[in-house]
């Protein structure tokens, strides 16, 4: 449904993105995740043909979104990150303006403004001024605005920015129910909306997509790496650099923030190579060197982790080997 191919913006000698490809199937729902700054709003608005690529192309439906901008137009339901919104108007009236202007014929705009207004459960403030919404109904106003006109795809920037908790929740169930029948790309810099709302994701960092599958597969690369977690209480160099020695240890991430003002504790996540036990080899090693050992535990990678992962060039406080990213595509 959505074709993203060799896709470049450059501002100057800024290259907001650069090289991007990936594709989204029909009732699917890709989670476009990265950093600020990443380049999401980039290619949001080139998908939804607001500005043009330097060099690239976008299909929606089979139609190139700088070519055919009016048949895509049609096609596509674009919230940007601030709802387009007549604050003036009702919630009625100005999904019955949005239903003209794209096109719905005259005969369907009352039924069809029904249907968006029923998905997005604004029936109770279909009469009020949107000026008198609160955020979280004024996000549901962007949404219905999108989808008013039933095109098959719907892109959607930062959906949930500023909502809170209970409106999230909301907004997220909303998406979820669109996904088949439409299909969903949804630019979002918060990992939970990804594992909660999305099929598949598109991490992407500095302008370049630097992984493309689901949330579980993305874990299951790094769960092919396996850690621990301790809590422990002596010389920070010394820790780093006995657990650094011993065979198997991929990373050391000291957390220098000291849990206990009177002592120095510190908590520690060591990365192995692989899912090896070393645990025993680690605890004789602490004992035996007189280090505190308050706490110690397996740890897991979580969609963070890889997230992380990918887009930190270095993290923590040394690192043992070089970095590798084992999900990296580009
Ligand atoms: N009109 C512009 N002129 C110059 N540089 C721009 C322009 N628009 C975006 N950029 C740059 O392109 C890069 C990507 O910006 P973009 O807004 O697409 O990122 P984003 O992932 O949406 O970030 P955020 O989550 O902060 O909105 C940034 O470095 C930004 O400064």
């Amino acid at each position: 449904m959505i074709e993203v191919e060799h896709l470049s913006k450059i501002y100057g000698a800024t290259a907001a993105i650069q090289d991007v490809d990936f594709s989204v199937e029909s009732g699917e729902i890709l989670g476009f995740l990265g950093p600020n700054g990443a380049g999401k709003t980039t290619t949001m608005r080139i998908l939804s043909g607001y500005i043009p690529a330097t060099t690239g192309t976008a299909k929606i439906a089979g139609y190139d979104v700088h070519e055919q901008s009016m048949e895509v137009r049609r096609r596509i339901g674009y919230l940007p990150e601030t709802p387009p919104l007549y604050p003036d108007m009702t919630v009625e009236g100005f999904l019955l303006f949005v239903a003209r202007i794209k096109g719905v014929v005259a005969g369907d705009r009352v039924s069809r403004v029904n249907w968006a207004i029923e998905r997005c459960q604004l029936g109770e403030k279909r009469k009020v001024l949107i000026r008198k919404l609160s955020k979280g109904y004024k996000q549901r106003v962007g949404i219905a605005q999108a989808i008013v006109h039933d095109p098959p795809a719907i892109i959607l920037d930062e959906p949930t920015v500023g909502l809170d908790p209970k409106q999230i929740i909301e907004v997220r169930n909303l998406i979820k129910s669109l996904a088949g029948e439409h299909t969903i790309i949804l630019s979002t810099h918060i990992l939970p909306e990804v594992s909660m709302t999305c099929d598949r994701v598109a991490i992407i960092n500095r302008g370049k997509v630097v992984a493309t599958d689901t949330p579980n597969n993305l874990m299951s690369h790094l769960t092919q790496r396996g850690g621990y977690e301790l809590e422990l209480e002596g010389d920070m160099t010394k820790i780093e650099s006995l657990l650094n020695n011993i065979p198997g240890v991929f990373k050391i991430q000291i957390n220098p923030e000291i849990t206990d003002n009177e002592s120095d504790r510190y908590l520690v996540h060591v990365m192995t190579e692989s899912d090896i036990e070393i645990g025993r080899d680690i605890a004789n090693l602490i004992v035996n060197e007189g280090l505190g050992l308050y706490e110690m535990r397996r740890s897991r990678a979580t969609l963070e982790d890889v997230f992380l992962d990918l887009i930190t060039e270095e993290s923590g406080i040394e690192t043992k080997n070089e970095e590798t990213s084992p999900i990296t595509e580009d």
